[in-house]
Formats: C-alpha cells, structure tokens, sequence
C-alpha cells in the first residue's frame, strides 16, 4: 500500500479575464502519472493531485486554499500553482502559516520574489520583470528613445512599470506617456494619440489587449507607423477570442497590432532530444503532452514545459527529504500544519533542486525562480515568428546587448525601414531652379555687357554735339548704377542655388546684396532724376529758378553723391547696430513616405529689419514720386541742348512702374517661393534696367548713325532755340561743360 502526498494543484480554468493556465492541466496531470510510475522516486507514496480552479481571482483562490485546508480526509503537503498572480500573491502570502511550499509554474508578478512577505513560494518560470530587460534591448536596437507605456491597473503590471521606468530613465529613454486603466481605455488611446506615440508598451493580460487595440480601431490610432510591444504569453491567436466585451471584429483587433513585437519566456527546452529527468526528451514529452491535452479537451498553453517540470520539482524535493527527515526520525506522514520540521527539510530540499526538465534545465536563484532566456518575436503576416533570442547573461557578462538574431529570421517592416519612434521630419531647403538661375544671370549678364558697351560708346563719341549735349559724364554714371543693379540678380540667387551654401556666406551675401543694390538703385536713378531736375528746373521759370541760377553737370554730380552719401550712411548705421545675418524659416510641411517634408526658407533678415527696410522704401518712395512729378511736369519739353530729356522722362515712369509692381510683390513671395521670388527680382532689375539703358542709348547710336557731326553752325549751343512753344531765360544753363 502506497501514501497519498496530496498536492494542491491551482489552474485557471473558467477564467473571464487575466491568465488562463487550463492548458497546464494535461501536463502536471502527464507528469505526475510519470512521477508516480517511478519505482525508485517516492517509495511507499503516491502523488495525488486535487485539483482547484482560482479563476485568476484572488477571492476563488483563497477560497479554494480554505476548503482544501479544512478537508479532514486529505491533508495537503504542497501546493502546485495558482497560475496566475492575482491568484497566486494571496495564496503565497497566507500558505507559510501552514507550513505549505509552494511552487507555481507561471505566475510572473514581481512582488512573488519578495521572500519576506512570500517566503515558501517557489517559480518555475522568471518573474516578469525579466521582460524589461529584453524590451529595453529592443528598443536600444532599433534607436527608440521616444515610447509609451500602458499598463492594466494591477499588481503585476504595476510592479513591471515602475521596474521597467527605472530601467528606461537609467537608458535615457523618455517615457513620453505612462496610462494605465481598468475597464476601459478610451482615454488611454486618446492620450496617445495627442502626444503622437509610436513606440507602445503594452503591460496587460489579453483580455485587456483586445480591449486597448478595439478602442485603438475605433479612435483611428493604428497603422504601419506604429509598433506595439506585447507580452509573448499571450494565447495563440489571442486576437480571435471571442470577448462579449468587445466590440470589434478578430481582423480589426490583429490590424490595429500591427507588426507587434513580443516577448516570451524560452519555455519549451531547445534542446529537444537531450534526455530528461523522466527519461524521455522534451521532444517525446511534447508528443505525450499534446496527446494529453487533446485527451483532456484542453487548450493549448506554452507554459505546459513549466508545468510538467513543477510536478518533478516537487517530487524529486519530498524524494530528497524522505532520506534527510529519516535521520531525524521523521518521514513525510508526519507533515502537519502546525509544525514546521517537514517544511524546513522540504524547503531546503526544493531550494536545492537541479535537473533537466521539459524546460531546459531547473536551478531556482536566492529568490526561489530562475532566470531564462527570452524569444523576441514578431507578428509576420498571419503568425508570431520568432526572430531572434535574448540572453541576460550576455548582457550580464558585457559579451553584447543580448539580443541575438536567428539564422535566416529578420524583423519584417512595412516598406523595409522599421518605425521611428516620432514622426520624421526632413527639412528640404528651397533651392532656386538652375535652369531659372542659369537664364536669369545669363540675361544680366548681357545687360552688363552692353551697359559697358554703351559705357565705351558714349566715351568713344564724347566729341559729337549729339553726345555732348546729352550730359555724358551723368549718362556714364547712370551705366554705372545699372551694371551694380545687374550684379545684383547674380546676388539675389547665388546664396540660394547651391545646397553647400553655409550660413555665414549667405548673411555675408546679404549684407553684400543690400549695399550693392541700394547704392546701384541710387546712382541709376539718381542719374536720371538729377537730369530730370534739371530739365524741370530749365523750363519752369520761378523766383527760386533764377535766384539758384543755372544747374551745371557738377551740380548734378553734387546732388547724386550726395543721394549716395546717405544711403551710405543710413547702411552704415543700420548694419553697424543690427548686421543682416540669415533667418532660416519653416514653410508649412507635408507628408511624403510616412515623414514630414519641411520646405526651408533662407532670408536676409535682422532686428527691426521691417523699420530698417521700411525707412529705405519710404525714402527711395519719395525719390521716386518726386521723379514721377517732375517728369510729368516736363513731359512736353523737347529742346536739342537737352536732347535726351524725354527719353530720360520714360525711364523715370519705368523706374517707378516697375518698382511699385515689384516691391510688394516681392514682398509677399520671398517668404514663399523662393523660385517666383527670385524669378520677379530678376525679371524686374534686367527688364527696368535693360529698358531704361536702351531707351537712352539706342536713340543716341541711332541719332549718330544718321547724322553722324552736327556742324556747329547749326550747334543748339548756339541757336537757343527750342521746338517748345515756349522760350525760356533760364537756357544758358543748357551749356555743357
Ligand atoms: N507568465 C504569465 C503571467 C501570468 C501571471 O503572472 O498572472
């Protein structure tokens, strides 16, 4: 006759939520029945397993503790399970005033290691925390530096969390969100959504995932650039079940996870035809196991290698006491609840328990639990595949990050790139189009080329009456003014062609273009309005006309160096107080391949630039209204001593067209587009430019080709005559010098 050591055995069979270890059942059922076909284990006794169903709730597991704790015909030497921690924490805590040992196959909660509020409890498996460590490689691997965490509000989790925060500070990861709910997590998705989070751990049993990746679906909160990590334990297929609770269909749970990762326990040994401790190898065991399973109608669970390796540890502890509790005179009979002889032997005995199992092989640590190597899998297509394993003990020992990669398995990711852990912005700096670059400064260019010839013609026929009346020496420097508003296309664009361009060169291109464009405005047009003066000043007969007396060609000269005496002090000022640098301006994005494209701007810009600015325009404004009026005002006047006057009239009005088209055009898109921009600058300055010098000089080529010498009997000089109706006192200033 044998004796029954009756264990208590704890599953979670009708369970509505949390962890159901039912599918453990067939395995602690299979490796008893090989415990107890062992002669030489256990002589004289028996393992009988009295079977309790916690529901994963820590009221049915103290329950199910009571009853079996006050059943008179089966006295309990050990418990087995429960499975899962919320039923498993009340037990442990409460089953050392019993004198019971404890050994559970699954339950993870990291607060079960704490020996002083748990001290009988014993683990097959690694407490959860084990997760961390393996998550926080996967995120260094991938360069997530930017994650989420959402937990159930429960025990387990709630250790795992702060673990694993400390874990990610000491990483210098930041934890952007930190959400945990009960029942519902609307808000939880809601608060992801808002902080843009892409990189999500997720801290939950099953029941509570499906609940989360529904209420994603629903919020919109899915899609390729989104990476959930997940716990591995979770049922095959744990999508499909069917939850009254939730809401949404199997398909749309597994699209809203996405390409999850996960992480899980390496729970069935890869050493799979090495013998074990029951003489078969894991790879026998998991044929009878699944044998078992479908015999039992139990579903599967991948802690079952746990499981069949809790029942051997302890059968091969209470074998081990038998002999040890027989030189005190004590066998296993005399376990009883109230004195702790058999406890003490039995704990030592478990403690110090080694052997290869259907896991691998079983050592417990100081805490009573071991620690295992991980698989780090990855949602492909329709299954988990795993793709790689981490191993603490690499990490431990410095040798890598842990994470090993399986041969021919990778990570798979939409497009090939793996998700970044924030959107991705590319900031795109406007370049003007070469092609408009290239015609733009090739049109200047050529403006250049023929301002120097009409430069060399006017100096080369300075002795014809024609040319001399005309004022060449203020036509000449009018040339000049036009030659630095040309350079100035060239300016405009070059900072903005090249991609190369560094900051610096483009504030000094800055500064460079403002000197050089006032000071070539100013001597262009000055040119002309100084001679439009003078012609106003001519033929308007007033008391201030003749007081002044006569406007001579260095008057003009006076008058134009000292328009360009000012711009030069105003420059001066302005940049010695607030110097141009450059402004690097955001243009509103858009997306393109999963990453925002920011258009960069670069401008000239600085400190009260809009006064500065404004001032300048407000005074060349007023230049050119005054020019405006006086070439009005002489709009009739054609007198051969002035023989330039109205095509120099026409220029003004063109000027003055030009720029009140092209200021605040200019003004409104060189924030925008750097092309129509720089399109309109440069067909303004070649156009005006190129306008106002042929005007004046094609008329004068003309005029010598036809009448090559005016004899100076017919000198206007002379004649003082005009075609005007009028006759005018004041025309001996018309002298040239
Ligand atoms: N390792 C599965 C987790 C079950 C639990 O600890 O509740």
């Amino acid at each position: 006759a044998t004796v029954d050591l009756n264990v208590g055995a704890y599953f979670e069979f009708n369970t509505t939520s949390g962890w159901n270890s039912a599918g453990v059942w067939p395995a602690v059922h299979l490796a008893a029945e090989h415990v107890n076909q062992r002669s030489d284990l256990l002589p004289g006794y028996k393992l009988k397993l009295h079977r309790k169903d916690t529901r994963c709730s820590d009221a049915y597991a103290i329950k199910a503790l009571i009853e079996q704790l006050s059943d008179p015909l089966a006295s309990i030497v050990a418990l087995l399970g429960p499975g899962c921690s919320i039923a498993a924490e009340p037990v442990a805590s409460v089953a050392h005033f019993w004198n019971l040992i404890q050994v559970s196959y699954s339950a993870g909660s990291p607060r079960l290691s704490d020996k002083s509020r748990y001290p009988n409890f014993f683990r097959i498996n690694a407490d959860e925390t084990n997760f961390n460590v393996a998550i926080v490689a996967l995120l260094k691997r991938f360069n997530w530096s930017r994650v989420a965490v959402v937990k159930q509000d429960e025990g387990i989790f709630n250790d795992v969390n702060e673990d694993l925060q400390a874990m990610l500070k000491k990483e210098g990861i930041t934890l952007i969100a930190a959400n945990s709910f009960v029942d519902n997590p609307d808000n939880v998705i809601k608060d992801l959504k808002e902080k843009d989070a892409r990189i999500i751990i997720s801290l939950m049993y099953e029941d509570r995932c499906r609940k989360l990746m529904c209420s994603a679906y629903k919020n919109d909160f899915y899609g390729p650039h989104l990476v959930w990590l997940l716990r591995g334990w979770y049922t095959e297929q744990w999508w499909k079940k069917y939850d009254p609770d939730v809401n949404c269909a199997a398909d749309e749970i597994k699209q809203t996870a996405g390409d999850y990762l996960a992480t899980e326990e390496i729970i069935f040994s890869t050493n799979r035809n090495a013998k074990t401790v029951a003489d078969l190898t894991p790879n026998e065991l998991g044929h009878l196991y699944e044998a078992r399973r479908q015999n039992l109608s139990e579903q599967e669970n991948s802690y079952a290698p746990y499981g069949y390796d809790a029942i051997w540890c302890l059968a091969l502890a209470l074998n081990r006491s038998i002999a040890v509790l027989a030189k005190q005179n004590f066998s296993l009979t005399n376990f009883s609840y109230k004195s702790n002889e058999v406890l003490d032997v039995l704990y030592e005995s478990v403690y110090n328990t080694k052997f290869h199992g259907m896991s691998g092989y079983v050592q417990f640590n100081k805490n009573g639990e071991r620690k295992n190597k991980m698989w780090i899998e990855q949602m492909q297509g329709a299954k988990e595949v795993r793709v790689g394993i981490y191993d603490p003990l690499l990490r431990l020992n410095f040798v890598t990050d842990g994470l090993t990669i399986l041969p021919n398995k990778s990570f798979q990711w939409p497009g090939g790139k793996h998700p970044t852990d924030q959107l991705i912005k590319i900031y795109h700096r406007q370049r003007i189009n070469t092609t408009l670059f290239i015609v733009m400064v090739v049109l200047a260019f050529v403006g250049i080329l023929m301002a120097l010839s009409f430069l060399i013609f006017n100096i080369q026929n300075r002795a014809y009456s024609y040319i001399k009346m005309s004022s060449p020496n203020i036509n000449n420097i009018m040339v000049v003014g036009c030659i630095m508003c040309y350079s100035c296309v060239f300016l405009f664009g070059a900072g903005i062609l090249l991609e190369s361009t560094q900051v610096d060169t483009y504030s000094t291109i800055c500064k460079v273009r403002l000197w050089v464009m006032t000071v070539g405005f100013t001597v262009a047009y000055g040119a002309m309005f100084v001679k439009t003066w003078r012609v106003y000043r001519i033929f308007t007969n007033t008391q201030m006309t003749r007081e002044l007396g006569a406007l001579r060609d260095r008057h003009l000269v006076g008058i134009l160096v000292v328009l360009v005496v000012v711009d030069l002090v105003y420059l001066a000022v302005w940049q010695s107080m607030f110097p141009l640098t450059t402004d690097i301006k955001e243009l509103p994005g858009y997306m393109e391949e999963g990453a925002i494209v920011i258009p960069v701007l670069w401008v000239c810009d600085c400190e009260h630039l809009t006064t500065w600015l404004g001032c300048l325009h407000a005074y060349k404004g007023l230049l050119l209204v005054i020019g405006l009026f006086l070439a009005w005002e002489t709009r009739n006047v054609s007198f051969p001593a002035l023989n330039d006057s109205k095509q120099i009239g026409i220029s003004v009005y063109n000027v003055v067209l030009c720029a009140s088209i092209a200021a605040p055009l200019e003004l409104a898109l060189s924030q925008q587009n750097v092309n129509v921009s720089f399109a309109l600058t440069g067909a303004v300055i070649n156009i005006c430019t190129s306008f106002s010098l042929g005007l004046l000089f094609f008329t004068k080529i003309h005029a010598i080709k036809v009448e090559p010498f005016t004899p100076h009997s017919q000198d206007p000089y002379r004649a003082s005559t005009t075609s005007s109706s009028r006759a005018h006192p004041n025309c001996p200033a018309c002298k040239c010098e």
